[in-house]
């Protein structure tokens, strides 16, 4: 895990944590499920902490928090707060807590724990050199079809416009507040809330390894990753 030491302490870094975890399965909050021993989260901000950033603010399901605090004391230095019912309740109440000197500001799942601190560089950087709204994606590498719902195909979309989204997404703290201050609950990621303002946001390339944590499949893949990065 390689730091950048030239990133400045103006940044602040969200990380929402609150999620159930359905798509994973049983086993409680997705943020506390285990990747080579450790929690999810611990894993993200430890790379979190890495990228050199003033301030981590972790969004925590409400009934977690105090020991998500205890987690995390030997990790880094972060906020806990409680998480809300949606992603965006939880982004919220983790941006409420930001001190207002911070005037970068990132949005990071805790369920892409393995987001390497150079693209949480990249992206703060972006922010930085004057863009209001930066988000790391990747090529879509699969044929993708649109489908009715009675499963019949109504036509395939033309791939090479179409890119997939990871976190860390990073703003200027006015325009992430005012996406929050406008936004209905209509979309999961931050960077879609800007969007309905009418503010560009400008796409830097992702990484492999900033994959969201998602399904049962996605832990394999994970620990695989893991694996070969502590390998290298
Ligand atoms: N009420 C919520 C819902 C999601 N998240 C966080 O948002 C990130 C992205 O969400 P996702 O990966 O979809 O997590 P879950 O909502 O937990 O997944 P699922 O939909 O399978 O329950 C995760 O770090 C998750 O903890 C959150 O802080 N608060
Ligand atoms: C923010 C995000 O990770 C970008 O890809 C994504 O929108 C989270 O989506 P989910 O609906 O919570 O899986």
């Amino acid at each position: 895990m390689t730091a950048r030491p030239d990133l400045r302490g103006d940044v602040a870094v969200l990380v929402p944590a609150a999620g159930l975890g359905v798509r994973l399965g049983p086993g409680g909050p997705k943020a506390l499920r285990l990747l080579s021993g450790e929690p999810l989260l611990v894993h993200a901000v430890r790379r979190v902490a890495a990228a050199g950033v003033g301030c981590v603010v972790v969004a925590a399901p409400p009934s977690e928090v105090e020991a998500v605090r205890e987690l995390l004391s030997g990790v880094a230095t972060a906020t806990v707060v409680a998480g809300g019912a949606t992603r965006q309740h939880s982004v919220s109440a983790a941006l409420a807590a930001v001190p207002a000197n911070f005037e970068i500001i990132l949005v990071h799942d805790a369920a892409r724990a393995l987001t390497p601190p150079s693209l949480i560089v990249e992206v703060a950087e972006a922010v930085r050199g004057g863009h209001d709204a930066v988000i790391p994606v990747l090529p879509v590498v699969d044929t993708i079809k649109e489908v009715s719902a009675s499963g019949a195909v109504v036509g395939t979309v033309d791939r090479s416009v179409l890119r997939a989204v990871q976190t860390p997404q990073g703003f200027r703290r006015r325009v992430l507040a005012a996406a929050h201050a406008a936004a209905v609950d209509e979309h999961t990621d931050d960077a879609g809330m800007v969007e309905k303002l009418g503010i560009t946001v400008h796409c830097v390339p992702g990484d492999e390894a900033a994959m969201k944590i998602t399904r049962p499949v996605d832990l394999v893949i994970a620990e695989a990753l893991l694996a070969r990065t502590l390998a290298s």
